[in-house]
């Protein structure tokens, strides 16, 4: 790909109603690699690349925009893929193929949605803003396979929503399993939304999500004994085997984010495959509180549970040393650890 900045467009130029130069719509050989939130302050650099294969590129989403007048809210995250081969590499996590049903937070202009129209899966599509979920759906009014909500995803009782789609699904196609998640999400819900689908192994096979790099990192690969452990590592081997699919540079996106995203899968587990506890409110009770103390040790953060003396025989008959802290602990050994102290 060869890079030249061609020339540099003040940003004294954008509006609310027209925040897209016309150039940056017509002219095939220009894409826009950087442009700050502030429309006082930003400038946004063009930038000559060889490559532009999909019609749903840079060009498709900063006409959509323009076509709306819409200039992205950081309030809702919202970082717009410029680059089609990464939708099509979300999807292509997913194995998304035709019959499939697949739930996507935050459809935005619709491009990542359109990928997977196109691939025959059946798209639920969730947004919070009322402009990009009038965009979607005319964007997509000719499609059965298409319907979108809008909501805050958060907020929104996808188990319900899921289940009743489901059970529908079940009728009219008894062999039909589970749904999928693939969705280019807004950073700042991402660990929500981790919390939120991860538990949902009896309604999603696979939930990929484009997040932050390093919250992905955090998530998939942290290591014992450092301060980024934490009891949300747990959940995650609890109810998914997670892969660290590849990194997506800042680039790629506009406007373009202070951070680089990655590609993560979760391959979410049956719930008959969950670690054997009597009480998963009790075992996450557990850990919670073992982390609370981060830096103590567990025979006392868990003394509310029972004595010092107790919580040390536990710990000896689950294997594990008398002066363990939560940091130590795998999710297997916090399993052992609670089983023991529920049998007491
Ligand atoms: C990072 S953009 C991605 C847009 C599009 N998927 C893409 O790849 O270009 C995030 C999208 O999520 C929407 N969004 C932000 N907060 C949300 C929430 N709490 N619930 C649902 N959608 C939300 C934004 O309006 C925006 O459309």
């Amino acid at each position: 790909m060869s890079v030249v900045i061609t020339s540099t467009i003040n940003s004294k130029s954008l509006s609310p109603t027209r925040p897209f130069p016309s150039c940056i719509n017509n002219s095939p050989s220009l894409f826009l690699i950087s442009a700050s939130f502030s429309r006082r302050s930003s400038n946004i650099f063009l930038t000559k690349v060889s490559c532009a294969k999909s019609p749903d590129d840079y060009h498709a989403t900063l006409k959509s925009l323009n076509s709306r007048g819409r200039f992205p809210r950081k309030s809702l995250g919202q970082h717009y893929m410029l680059n089609s081969d990464i939708n099509d590499q979300l999807a292509a996590a997913a194995n998304v193929k035709e019959g499939d049903f697949v739930l996507e937070i935050g459809p935005g202009t619709g491009s990542l949605t359109n990928v997977l129209l196109n691939l025959g899966a059946t798209v639920l599509a969730i947004d919070k803003d009322p402009h990009m979920v009038d965009l979607v759906r005319e964007r997509f009014a000719g499609s059965d396979k298409f319907k979108v909500l809008q909501e805050d995803f958060v907020k929104c009782h996808i188990r319900s929503h899921m289940l009743s789609i489901l059970e529908s699904r079940r009728l009219s196609d008894p062999d039909f399993a589970l749904a999928k998640v693939v969705s280019n999400l807004p950073f700042n819900i991402s660990t929500d939304v981790v919390k939120l689908l991860l538990p949902m192994g009896d309604i999603f096979s696979h939930v990929v999500l484009l997040l932050q790099d390093e919250a992905a990192l955090r998530l998939v690969e942290p290591a014992l004994r450092t301060s980024e452990y934490r009891p949300i590592n747990i959940l995650v081997n609890f109810y998914s085997e997670p892969e660290y699919n590849f990194r997506v540079p800042r680039e790629n996106f506009f406007p373009q984010p202070k951070v680089d995203a990655a590609v993560v899968t979760f391959k979410l587990k049956h719930p008959r495959d969950y670690p054997d506890v009597s009480s998963t409110k009790s075992f996450f009770s557990l850990v919670n509180s073992a982390f609370n103390g981060k830096r103590k040790m567990l025979r006392k953060s868990l003394q509310h549970i029972s004595s010092s003396p107790e919580i040390e025989k536990a710990l000896g008959v689950a294997g594990l040393p008398v002066t363990s802290r939560p940091e130590e602990l795998t999710l297997g050994d916090f399993v052992k650890l609670h089983n023991v102290i529920a049998r007491e």
